[in-house]
């Protein structure tokens, strides 16, 4: 799935991911840990610029069409399957087929009464939860996630965090939530000041690798 060999990523002078190399295979589900800043955003767009066509994608900052309903940044998700007629009729009024397709998934994602409400009437977690279906109705094998579901209570997020195990293949999330990542994802890529410091097996990282991680 990705195969990267001593990669280095800048931002303009500033080099931020150093030196990396990683291998993904399909299958796998790996979480990206470490403290802010050391590079977790920037490696998972690299992933995703090089396999863009797999990508079911659900950035940090859930990007929704403020003014269009939920229901419509969910159907966004889709764009690429249908033609521009097909979506722009869609915009207007609502086919069957699609309606059914995103009430199901709405529901599945804890978002029921808020589906036909504008997504800045939505509160922090339910709009993430949006950019979760539309990243879900991407219906792709590969699921990059950047803190997917950072606004969202401990219990909804374990549910969307299998939800999405569950219909990709590979998965591959930036996590701050150690515990979290440990129970969702089989491998834990610790990542500081832009270099990976470990890359283990979940049931192989130890407490103390994780503190390290984080000390200044
Ligand atoms: N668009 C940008 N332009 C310039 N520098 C950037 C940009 N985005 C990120 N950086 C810098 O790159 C470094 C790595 O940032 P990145 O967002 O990848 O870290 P992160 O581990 O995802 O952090 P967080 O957990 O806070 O989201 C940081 O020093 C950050 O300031």
């Amino acid at each position: 799935m990705f195969e990267l060999h001593n990669i280095s990523l800048k931002y303009r002078e500033q080099t931020v991911v150093k030196d990396v190399s990683l291998t993904i295979r399909e299958g796998e589900s790996v979480a990206l840990v470490g403290p802010s800043g050391a590079g977790k955003s920037t490696l998972l767009k690299h992933l995703r610029s090089v396999q863009a066509t797999k990508i079911a994608w659900c950035p940090q900052h859930a990007g929704l069409v403020p003014m269009l309903s939920a229901y419509h940044n969910i159907y966004m998700g889709g764009l690429s399957r249908r033609s521009s007629l097909y979506n722009l009729a869609n915009l207007l009024r609502p086919f069957a087929g699609p309606k059914t397709e995103i009430q199901v998934l709405a529901e599945s994602v804890e978002l029921r009464d808020e589906l036909h409400r504008r997504a800045d009437e939505l509160s922090g977690g339910q709009q993430q939860r949006v950019a979760i279906g539309r990243a879900l109705y991407q219906q792709q094998a590969i699921f990059i996630g950047d803190e997917p579901v950072s606004a969202v209570d401990a219990i909804q997020a374990d549910k969307i965090l299998s939800l999405i195990s569950q219909r990709h293949q590979t998965i591959v999330l930036a996590l701050h939530d150690t515990e979290q990542a440990l129970r969702v994802c089989q491998r834990i890529v610790g990542l500081k000041d832009g270099a990976i410091v470990f890359d283990l097996p979940s049931a192989q990282v130890t407490a103390e690798q994780l503190a390290a991680l984080y000390q200044a």
